[in-house]
């Protein structure tokens, strides 16, 4: 009988025909005869979107994750070739890829992390918000399958308009009965490192040392960084206040100008999922104190989604922390973002109840 461990050998392979049936043509030893044992304990985690900018680094950085037993790579175009290329990491997890979407079920079934950075980035002159058109669709399908083959995992939402497609998701979630708001976030962790990194350098400290939360949503006058409760703390004046929330909001926008047609932010994105993944795992792992920020449903505000500090443990999201107090500046920021978030959030869920 053909052992668990072989049987994986086999899938893998499935997966990787051209390049893989090649090489063993030439070998005497096939993947099949090998004496690998089965897999080391940890969590099953499945990237969508895994060939893409954010996908192929953050595939690579969870490959090297000591919590990940197993990766699985999805993509419409190029998986084979990105899982071929990570399997040969010598690092614990087992990397399976996963190409178009008759092989989508396949890729979610017994995952306990979904990350879903799939879907088209911004260009310069473009909003988040320009991507909804293409990425609302996307995110649905992507998360009818979760619905169906995972509907107990954790989902980390990268596609934007990040503002809208966590409502999409939570929609998709609820038609099929199996919405868990504690289950579904959506990744603003890059506004923190951004928050991090800028304040470091206003402050000249080192950005290991500093944390600022940042709550609201993940678009322009939405993103809002509470400098008032940084840590460590540290008084402001009122013109780095002000030169660091707008770098904060248009962190996004320096790099897409930057990278000039070449898409959006994607090294630092990955680094910013990895960091918020490994966070859900601990939580998943029963870890204490482990607390992010996130968007996700939430009573803090009237709106029934918003960023805000949250604590991850075994069912995910545990507890969603108050905004605490916020200074006169913060105040009115919070006024704007409330608007705009409360729009974004009504066109994604009318995108599925329509
Ligand atoms: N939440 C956040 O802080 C951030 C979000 N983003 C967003 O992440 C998304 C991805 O960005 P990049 O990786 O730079 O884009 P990319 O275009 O380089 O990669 C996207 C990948 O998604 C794949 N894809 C498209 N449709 C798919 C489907 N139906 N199923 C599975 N995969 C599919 C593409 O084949 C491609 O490999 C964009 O929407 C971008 O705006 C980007 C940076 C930060
Ligand atoms: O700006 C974009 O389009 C990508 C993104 O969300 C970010 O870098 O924060």
């Amino acid at each position: 009988m053909e052992s668990v461990a072989n049987q994986r050998i086999a899938r893998v392979s499935a997966h990787l025909q051209p390049p893989n049936s090649q090489m063993e043509e030439s070998c005497v030893l096939k993947r099949t005869d090998c004496r690998a044992k089965g897999g080391a304990p940890g969590f099953k985690v499945a990237i969508l979107g895994a060939a893409g900018g954010i996908g192929q680094p953050l595939a690579m950085l969870m490959k090297m994750n000591p919590l990940v037993s197993v990766l699985h790579l999805y993509d419409v175009v190029n998986a084979p070739g990105v899982t071929a290329d990570i399997s040969h990491m010598d690092t614990g997890a087992v990397v399976r890829g996963f190409l178009g979407q008759p092989q989508l079920e396949s890729a979610l079934t017994g995952m306990d992390l979904v990350i879903i950075p799939a879907g088209v980035p911004r260009k310069p002159g473009m909003t988040r918000d320009d991507l909804f058109k293409i990425n609302a669709g996307i995110v649905r399908t992507l998360c009818e399958g979760v619905a169906k083959c995972c509907p107990n995992a954790i989902v980390n939402l990268i596609s934007n308009p990040v503002n809208s497609t966590v409502p999409i998701a939570a929609e998709v979630f609820k038609k099929a009965g199996t919405y868990d708001p504690k289950r579904l976030l959506g990744v603003t962790m890059l506004d923190v490192v951004r928050a991090n990194t800028f304040v470091a350098e206003v402050l000249g400290l080192d950005p290991r040392e500093v944390d600022v939360p940042v709550v609201g949503g993940h678009a322009g006058v939405t993103i809002l960084p509470l400098l008032s409760q940084a840590k460590p703390p540290s008084s402001f004046t009122p013109e780095e206040t002000e030169y660091l929330t707008k770098r904060i909001q248009d962190g996004g926008t320096e790099v897409v100008q930057a990278k000039a047609g070449a898409g959006s932010a994607t090294l630092s994105m990955a680094y910013a999922a990895v960091k918020f993944a490994d966070a859900c795992l601990r939580g998943l792992r029963g870890d204490a104190g482990v607390v992010e920020c996130a968007f996700i449903a939430s009573e803090v505000t009237e709106l029934p989604f918003f960023a805000t500090k949250v604590r991850l443990g075994r069912r995910g999201a545990e507890e969603v922390y108050q905004l605490g107090p916020l200074n006169e500046y913060e105040r009115v920021g919070l006024q704007k973002a409330k608007k705009e978030l409360a729009e974004s959030i009504q066109k994604g869920i009318s995108f599925i109840r329509k």
